[in-house]
């Protein structure tokens, strides 16, 4: 593998660092400035960061050698991921490891801010043995209200069940079976959850749709005595509306580890208040979790530059596990072999993914079939990653259906292009390991897909393969397959051939010149 040059800009474990180290010329930076990050980000192919680096637009924008950015943890609302997308960059986290580790801090913090432990210390440690202040409350029998049921807030479920709690949670994505499995009830709306817990321990992520998601009218439906844990991000609560009920008494408390903007100002007003717990968004600063983050995001780097598949894609937009592989590749073909014989602008194209394949697979294959279908257009610009993204911006109207109709084979893919001048089909299967063609404009055909194709349609007459061949053969090119489709005798064909090496125009011109050939295209894949 060639030694790209990567760059660490937050602090990560050494373990994976070492790891990073044996394949990549590592820069390791942490604390990098913003300013010298814009100034160098160009020289890398690799970044690794945690939360405190952002990958902005700007950044991303400067880095014209970028191919994978990876997260050293879960939440990557710190990287624009759309801009990284647009410009085919893979961003990659390490989602399960530090589950626990945020889970155990979220725990930390529930128990810390009900027996104020921190504020009883910290009156210790100035020599006041103060008792009467710090009568607490218990978490057993309590409701605690998770916003956010995924691996952390499942886990915390968990951990609060031996506690002896009652958990309820809002998590419109999740399956009532998967509440039901944690012995958790689900609720279908936030403000009753609100109403009626104890606690609220949010456990979702931040994005456009979740910023401010507990505002001024969340925060005042609380319980007086009620306790709000934020383990997750800052900004998915209104930082200003939630100073305002603590230090008013409107609710019991608030224990946080992420804010609105880190690290806070010495001056932020949360610092002045005694009904909080605070600390430095250290939910995932434990040695394990940290070990395991940057293991996770090393070896998916690893496998990324090695042409592996990796574990945890944020914006690969499609999951390709070693059945479907093969579907993949004869996608991407087919979406080749559609764009090279097309001669008229595009307008929508219709993926078909028809039998037992459209039942067997689960993830889409459209950016499989789009990446083929572009390539010949944008050359190496395009991938898996940008490959929707590209479509949407040359308005080309991408369809994907599936049907349990089945052809000859079990499973296909058949691709309908409508263009301004009419439509283009394609479809083919993958037989013993091989991707074969099934038809091309309906004409039906059974031939393997190899690298060189010379498709003619043609009109069918006797003689006329002959001919093809003749130019071939008197250019040097070699046929190692054939066949011809026609739906009457004497009437509209195609002759496919596969030839073992490339033909330039001058022999394309010569079969354009053969007598009933209405068209000829080279086929490149
Ligand atoms: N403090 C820390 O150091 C620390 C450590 C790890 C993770 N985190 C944060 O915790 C978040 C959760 O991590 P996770 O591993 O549990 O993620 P996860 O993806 O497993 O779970 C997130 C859950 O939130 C749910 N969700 C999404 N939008 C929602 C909405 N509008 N309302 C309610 N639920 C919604 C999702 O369905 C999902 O089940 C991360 O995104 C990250 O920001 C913080
Ligand atoms: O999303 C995460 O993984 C956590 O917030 C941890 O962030 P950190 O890697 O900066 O500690």
């Amino acid at each position: 593998m060639e030694r790209y040059k990567l760059l660490v800009s937050d602090p990560i474990a050494e373990s994976g660092l070492n790891k990073l180290k044996e394949f990549f010329e590592v820069d390791y930076r942490p604390g990098l400035p913003k300013e010298e990050l814009l100034n160098i980000i160009g020289d890398y192919s690799a970044l690794v960061v945690r939360s405190e680096t952002k990958v902005t637009k700007e950044v991303i924008e400067k880095a014209k050698n970028l191919k994978v950015i990876g997260r050293a943890g879960v939440g990557v609302d710190n990287i624009d991921v759309e801009e990284a997308t647009r410009k085919g960059i893979l961003v990659i986290n390490a989602p399960e490891g530090n589950t626990i580790a945020a889970c155990e801090h979220t725990i930390g913090l529930m128990l810390a801010i009900s027996r104020k432990i921190p504020q009883a210390f910290s009156l210790l440690k100035q020599g006041k043995w103060e008792r009467k202040s710090f009568i607490g409350n218990e978490l057993y029998g309590k409701t605690l209200g998770l916003v956010g049921l995924g691996r952390i807030g499942s886990e915390v479920a968990k951990r609060a069940k031996s506690f002896k709690m009652r958990v309820i949670a809002y998590d419109p994505f999740i399956s009532p079976e998967k509440a039901k499995e944690l012995d958790v009830e689900l609720y279908s709306d936030l403000h009753s959850l609100i109403k009626e817990a104890d606690y609220i321990s949010l456990h979702l992520p931040l994005t456009q749709e979740t910023k401010n998601l507990i505002g001024k009218k969340e925060l005042e439906m609380m319980k007086p005595t009620a306790y709000l844990i934020n383990c997750a991000r800052g900004g998915l609560v209104d930082e200003d509306a939630l100073y305002e009920v603590l230090k008013e008494k409107k609710i019991a408390g608030a224990a946080l580890d992420v804010f609105k903007n880190e690290p806070i100002n010495p001056d932020n007003p949360l610092l002045t208040l005694d009904n909080v717990v605070l600390t430095p968004h250290l939910g995932a600063s434990t040695q394990e979790a940290q070990e395991k983050v940057a293991l996770i995001v090393a070896e998916d780097i690893i496998r990324f530059f090695k042409g592996e598949m990796v574990s945890h894609a944020v914006n690969l937009p499609i999951q390709i596990s070693p059945d479907i592989l093969p579907f993949v590749k004869l996608g991407e073909k087919l979406g080749k072999l559609l764009a090279q014989i097309t001669n008229a602008n595009p307008e929508e194209l219709e993926i078909k993914i028809c039998g037992d394949l459209a039942q067997k697979i689960e993830t889409s294959l459209a950016s499989a079939v789009v990446k083929g279908f572009l390539e010949p257009i944008l050359g190496e610009d395009v991938n898996l990653i940008n490959a929707m993204a590209m479509a949407k911006d040359r308005r080309l109207k991408i369809v994907e259906v599936r049907t349990e109709e089945m052809d000859t084979y079990r499973s296909s893919i058949r691709l309908r292009l409508k263009t301004e001048k009419g439509i283009i089909d394609v479809s083919g299967t993958v037989s013993r390991g091989q991707e074969r063609v099934l038809a091309i404009q309906d004409y039906y055909l059974d031939l393997a897909l190899s690298q060189y194709l010379l498709i003619a349609f043609h009109i069918d007459r006797p003689g006329i393969i002959g001919k093809v061949g003749t130019v071939l053969g008197k250019n040097n090119i070699n046929i190692a397959a054939m066949q011809v489709g026609r739906k009457e005798i004497g009437k509209d064909a195609v002759m496919v051939l596969v030839i073992d090496n490339p033909v330039d125009e001058k022999v394309l011109k010569e079969l354009r010149e053969i007598e009933n050939i209405k068209e000829v295209y080279y086929v490149c894949l």
